[in-house]
């Protein structure tokens, strides 16, 4: 892991707009390497549209975007930025008739030279994706033939391929069964830890949150109204007035936190259940 801790990405008081309304308000990102930063929040928090507005793929009103050495990121050609960040987005259609090797060197794109086409480290990036993604073996498969687990991860090996100090993935874990949730997960922090890149992910579940992240930025209304340690931004008294729901967060004597509601707002009193049984 690198021992750097000045931010490779650091948004400064970013405000986003879809017309008049303001849906991400005066927010700040800090993505460091070899960190692990999750954004939470409520639906319709920003959290997505901050993301995409820090990977250039969404205007931003107000506010800055720098990079490592301080570089700002809208100074940058759109390859020049692609071979600093890369974004893995929510939804992405699956392409028909590729390989998952043909899938993983799109990340390779900003690398290419303009004219010839030329990559010299494309094969080893890719071979290295692959290898992390331990997609190896199956990089000759057909990528619509494969489950979404699988699919998520021939992204984010396109991600990787890319090779870029910054990683933003926007719910990675989405549409994934509890097995592929680890895996990703675990995939994620491997990826910090040893070869240090700075992640950003937005992740719904608060418990994968506390268990992945090193740092976790909560939104609310577009404003991020925590930041920090898992153990300090995920507070009960917060959580529960930025989800309008009672949320209790727990700490173990081991350090692990988890974070709940209430058993007795999820019980169905039992008359509901007779009342829905068919007559
Ligand atoms: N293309 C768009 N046009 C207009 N408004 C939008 C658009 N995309 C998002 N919004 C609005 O911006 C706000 C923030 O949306 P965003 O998707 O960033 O939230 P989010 O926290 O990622 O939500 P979710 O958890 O549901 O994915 C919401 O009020 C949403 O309705």
């Amino acid at each position: 892991m690198s021992a750097s801790t000045e931010p490779w990405l650091h948004a400064r008081q970013v405000s986003i707009s879809y017309g008049n309304d303001d849906v991400v308000r005066d927010a700040e990102l800090v993505l460091t390497p070899g960190r692990v930063t999750a954004l939470v929040g409520p639906n319709g928090s920003g959290k997505s549209t901050l993301l995409r507005g820090v990977a250039r793929l969404q205007r931003i009103r107000t506010g800055t975007v720098a990079l490592r050495d301080g570089r700002d990121a809208a100074a940058l050609s759109s390859r020049e930025f692609a071979r600093e960040v890369a974004m893995l987005a929510q939804s992405r259609p699956t392409p028909v008739g590729i390989t998952v090797r043909d899938a993983v060197e799109f990340g390779r794109h900003p690398h290419r030279s303009r004219w010839r086409g030329s990559d010299p480290d494309g094969a080893a990036r890719i071979e290295h994706a692959l290898r992390l993604t331990r997609l190896l073996d199956r990089s000759g498969d057909m990528i619509d033939e494969l489950s979404g687990g699988q699919l998520q991860r021939v992204w984010i090996a396109s991600a990787l391929a890319q090779h870029t100090d910054v990683l933003l993935l926007d719910e990675p874990t989405n549409h994934l069964d509890l097995r592929y949730q680890v895996e990703v997960l675990e995939l994620i922090r491997e990826l910090a830890d040893d070869h240090g890149i700075a992640v950003g992910a937005v992740l719904h579940d608060l418990n994968q949150a506390a268990a992945l992240a090193d740092r976790v930025v909560v939104l609310s209304g577009g404003r991020v109204v925590a930041d920090g340690p898992p153990a300090q931004a995920l507070d009960g008294d917060l959580l529960s007035d930025v989800f309008e729901i009672d949320i209790v967060v727990e700490h173990s004597d081991t350090g692990v936190l988890h974070v709940h509601v209430p058993r007795q707002l999820l019980r169905r009193p039992a008359r509901s259940v007779e009342a829905a049984r068919p007559a």
